[in-house]
């Protein structure tokens, strides 16, 4: 039986957990982190902060803020506690604690747990190499109107593919409001929209002279990246201390 611990679990992703975690046979929640321990009825114990947990666990998973993330990476540090990370809108230096963290304890560091999304990267990657440099690029996403980060973590990873693929040579402009100049050949334009009650949508849009490629992704439901956190939570307790992906978790056996 595989014990989690949920942060972020009073959250919409951290409900959706919960009750796949306590419908699967092999998995259940032994604690939740969330701000508020008296919002809902939980059948466990919910801690204010990652300080306060005093119950052991196989593994975290967290869908939580970035407010979060210091104190459950020193959690998990301190108790030696594999960690699925999907909080998106992360610092720079939050990501590099990851990474570090990532040298002593398996971290599964992820902005997008879709399989979709991350087929997507890969199909993002070729064309872009195809395409060499002849194209303009531009990211657009679209996300419900709770989401708090912009652009998505998941147009982060898009952009950051391409810019891989390109030497890291390319800029990212995100929206076009108050320009007065034309578009600049090294950029990746990022666009955000945000309504009613999209799941997220990431559309990649490559434009050259008279003609067009656009490789798109649809999330038709939020449970999708609560199945592919818990496929990425059993993965990780069974590796050795390393910063994991999807990739990794769709490569294993
Ligand atoms: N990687 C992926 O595939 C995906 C990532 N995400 C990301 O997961 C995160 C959560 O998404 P979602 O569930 O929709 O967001 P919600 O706002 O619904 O849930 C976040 C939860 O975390 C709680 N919280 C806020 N601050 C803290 C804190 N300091 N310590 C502990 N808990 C805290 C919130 O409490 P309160 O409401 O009181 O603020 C809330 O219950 C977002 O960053 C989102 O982008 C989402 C979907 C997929
Ligand atoms: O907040 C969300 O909902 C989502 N956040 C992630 C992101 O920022 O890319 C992943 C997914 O698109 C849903």
């Amino acid at each position: 039986m595989l014990k989690v611990g949920l942060s972020g679990c009073n959250g919409t992703m951290g409900r959706i957990l919960n009750e796949l975690l306590q419908e699967d046979q092999h998995t259940t929640v032994v604690f939740g982190i969330d701000l508020d321990p008296t919002r809902f009825e939980n059948e466990y114990p919910v801690f204010k902060t990652p300080k306060e947990v005093t119950v052991p666990c196989d593994v975290v998973i967290d869908f939580s803020k970035p407010e979060n993330i210091d104190a459950l990476i020193d959690y998990c540090l301190l108790n030696r506690v594999p960690a699925v990370i999907a909080t998106t809108g992360l610092t720079e230096e939050q990501e590099s604690k990851i990474v570090e963290a990532s040298h002593q304890i398996p971290i599964f560091r992820s902005g997008n747990t879709s399989l979709g999304v991350n087929v997507l990267l890969d199909l993002v990657k070729t064309a872009t190499r195809l395409l060499n440099d002849q194209f303009d690029i531009e990211v657009i996403e679209k996300h419900h109107n709770k989401k708090v980060d912009a652009p998505s973590g998941t147009a982060f990873m898009i952009a950051s593919s391409i810019n891989e693929e390109l030497h890291n040579s390319m800029e990212y402009h995100y929206g076009r409001q108050g320009n007065h100049t034309k578009r600049e050949e090294k950029e990746i334009g990022i666009h955000s929209v945000r309504g009613g009650t999209i799941p997220g949508e990431h559309t990649v849009i490559f434009a050259g002279p008279d003609e067009m490629i656009e490789i798109k992704h649809t999330a038709l439901s939020k449970k999708i990246f609560a199945q592919q956190a818990i496929r990425a939570a059993e993965f990780v307790t069974q590796r050795e201390p390393k910063l994991y992906n999807m990739h990794d978790v769709m490569n294993a056996n």
